[in-house]
């Protein structure tokens, strides 16, 4: 049974939420604290040790209970259900959507018409494992018997942003293989990545859930040349070369062995797909057992989605503050900001999940939609941003919520560091909340002696504060943890989905520009 197909806007959550933001939208936060001394533990959330403070954001008890309500109303319960139960809620290309069966622990059969894929995902984990111990170990050997040292994962988009980002973002965990990604079909890029490369020790992986990708056929071409002008012969390529696929045809064609690919299914969507064998690099980067971890992080999240009620519901709470603003508000951008350098990956892995995913026009009707749909997706690193954008942020013309993304413990265990970074973590959600008032600023000017300057710079100083931000904070960046976080992005990113009425799972938009640079490269 397909979605429910309903227009946000004709509900009458929809209408009380448009009365709440004309009666709400300048409501001054600090009253809100002020109000009530329980805000921050009401409006923070908790899986574990992940906990999630949303009491930053212009919202009080009403709105956000319009908020549950348009969720009830659209029976998001409805299609969270039919997610996990395999429905075919990818309506426009037919397909079932079941990245949860990539990581589900429980191992419960998941049908997809009466076939249960848990057999095939259990039998492509085990193939993983096997072969990427076989490479950490040594076992595996290149074409002229010497062990691995190098692995290069070549793709684009899902097959390339989720496993660079986990490896990058878990590299404390890393083995002694040497990681290397190509994505761009920009020749220098790739001339750069391999020309350090010794072919002989090197594993290519070639992953395309299509194996019809310009980008990722013509890079892994130009590497198969590159490799056999080495000295190797065509029947070495089944050494230094896998690939991941659904299109066992065209792999074949390429020259890989049956046995050295490592499929996937059609109901994994690109970017969802880092849990399927899309994540071997990961395994080889990082062993089996910590990919197994990260697999553990999300399903654990996935059950708190299935099952939590709505105002428990990270990922549901989440999308919902984003419509908040997105429709009511209509601010345009959201702001994600972890603080954690290990995270750099982050933000451009989230940006294809959302983007891609809810970029969207047309209802699920195929009617043009009346609202707005996909956020813009934007973010770095703090402290560096701090020193970059945030000046926007705080003092610009333009509303943009934050997630904040902070870690309790670092790795190395350097306190004198961490304390610093989470002190600016903390202190930039507070100065977005709190602002600095005329007369603070007064005051501030007064008491460092520059009453000359008081005239001159007073508005310059002043910080409007009100400005609504997340606060994610989980005790470390473990594997786990790690999983935990993207798959809350995931799922927010479906709520959002489902509720705007689009489907989030195809991506049509992505074509045009492909049909183009056909035509401009004959
Ligand atoms: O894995 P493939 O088939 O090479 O596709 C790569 C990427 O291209 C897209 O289809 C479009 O950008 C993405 O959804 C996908 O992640």
């Amino acid at each position: 049974m397909a979605l429910k197909n309903q227009n946000p806007t004709t509900t009458n959550a929809w209408k009380n939420l448009q009365e709440s933001y004309q009666k709400n939208k300048n409501v001054d936060m600090k009253k809100l604290f002020l109000q009530d001394v329980n805000r921050k533990e009401k409006y923070t959330l908790k899986l574990d040790s992940f906990t999630v403070d949303y009491s930053k954001n212009r919202i009080n008890d009403e709105t956000f209970d319009y908020l549950l309500a348009l969720a009830d109303e659209v029976d998001l319960k409805d299609g969270i259900e039919k997610m996990f139960t395999g429905d075919i809620i990818n309506v426009t290309e037919n397909r079932a959507v079941l990245h949860i069966a990539l990581r589900n622990k429980s191992n419960s059969p998941v049908f997809v018409a009466e076939n249960n894929v848990m057999d095939e995902v259990n039998d492509t984990l085990q193939k993983m494992k096997t072969f990427s111990e076989k490479v950490i170990s040594g076992n595996h050997k290149g074409y002229t018997g010497k062990a691995i040292t190098d692995v290069v994962n070549i793709g684009i988009g899902g097959s390339d942003l989720g496993p660079r980002m986990v490896v990058d973002a878990l590299q404390y965990y890393k083995n002694h293989l040497k990681s290397h990604f190509i994505s761009n079909i920009d020749g220098d890029h790739v001339m750069e990545t391999i020309k350090e490369l010794n072919p002989e020790t090197t594993l290519f992986v070639i992953v395309s859930k299509t194996f019809t990708t310009q980008e990722t056929l013509t890079n892994a071409e130009t590497i198969k040349k590159w490799f056999l002008s080495k000295g190797a012969t065509q029947q070495d390529i089944q050494h230094n070369f896998v690939a991941v696929s659904t299109n066992l045809e065209k792999v074949a064609e390429f020259g890989i062995a049956a046995n050295n690919i490592f499929t996937m299914w059609d109901w994994v969507g690109g970017r969802y797909s880092l849990w399927s064998a899309v994540g071997l690099s990961i395994c080889l980067a990082l062993g089996y057992d910590n990919f197994d971890q990260l697999l553990t992080g999300a399903y654990e999240m996935d059950q708190h989605f299935r099952t939590a009620s709505f105002n428990q519901n990270i990922p549901i709470v989440l999308a919902l503050i984003s419509i908040w603003y997105n429709n009511f508000f209509e601010t345009d951008a959201e702001v994600v900001i972890p603080y954690s350098q290990y995270l750099t990956q982050f933000v451009p892995y989230l940006q294809q999940g959302s983007m891609e995913s809810n970029g969207k026009s047309v209802d699920r009707d195929g009617n043009p939609v009346n609202y707005q749909t996909g956020n813009i997706i934007w973010g770095n690193t703090g402290t560096n941003v701090q020193h970059a954008f945030m000046q926007l942020v705080h003092q610009g013309t333009k509303l943009i919520p934050v997630d904040f993304i902070g870690f309790k413990q670092s790795l190395y265990g350097n306190e004198d560091h961490h304390n610093k970074l989470m002190a600016n973590f903390y202190a930039q959600a507070e100065a977005l909340y709190q602002g600095k008032t005329k007369e603070e600023v007064h005051l501030e000017l007064k008491t460092a002696g520059q009453q000359d300057k008081i005239a001159k710079l007073l508005p310059f100083k002043i910080f409007e504060g009100n400005k609504p931000s997340n606060t994610l904070v989980m005790d470390k960046l473990s594997p786990k943890n790690l999983g935990k976080l993207i798959a809350t992005y995931e799922h927010k990113t479906f709520v959002q989905g489902y509720i705007w009425n689009i489907y989030s799972f195809d991506q049509f938009g992505v074509e045009l520009g492909k049909e183009l640079a056909k035509k401009f490269l004959a």
